[in-house]
């Protein structure tokens, strides 16, 4: 899951995601990794953004926000931009794929229908 660490927006999904949505997949999927990963960090530091969030009385989402609201995740901050920790897809892609091998492997074979 990712949302852009200067859009307020973006992060209010991320919790409702984890309130609404997450107890479910954990049900239905126990042990399936899920990584939030907070994108676009360098807009940190852009000085036109920060003035259009203070306009309105709103301000980047911290690391240290993040950590406190949303609970039993892995957070991770990338800046594709400046190709800032992006290696966090490669490794998410390979905890994704690692998980679905291991259930088809549990998974019982197929048995197909023979026609005479
Ligand atoms: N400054 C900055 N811009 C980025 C970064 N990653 C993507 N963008 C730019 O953001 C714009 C939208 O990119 P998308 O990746 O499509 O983002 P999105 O998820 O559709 O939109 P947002 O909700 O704004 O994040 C494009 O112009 C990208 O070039 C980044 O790390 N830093």
């Amino acid at each position: 899951m990712c949302f852009n660490v200067t859009n307020p927006n973006s992060f209010g999904n991320i919790l409702k995601g984890n309130k609404m949505w997450y107890p479910e997949v954990n049900h239905f999927c126990k042990g399936l990794p899920i990584v939030l990963v907070g994108c676009k960090t360098d807009l940190r530091k852009d000085k036109v953004l920060l003035r259009q969030l203070h306009e309105d009385w709103l301000e980047p989402i911290t690391y240290h926000k993040v950590m406190q609201e949303v609970h039993a995740v892995t957070y991770l901050e990338c800046s594709a931009k400046y190709q800032e920790n992006i290696n966090i897809f490669t490794e998410a892609s390979s905890a994704a794929l690692s998980v679905m091998q291991k259930s088809q492997r549990k998974q019982k074979p197929k048995r197909s229908c023979l026609l005479a």
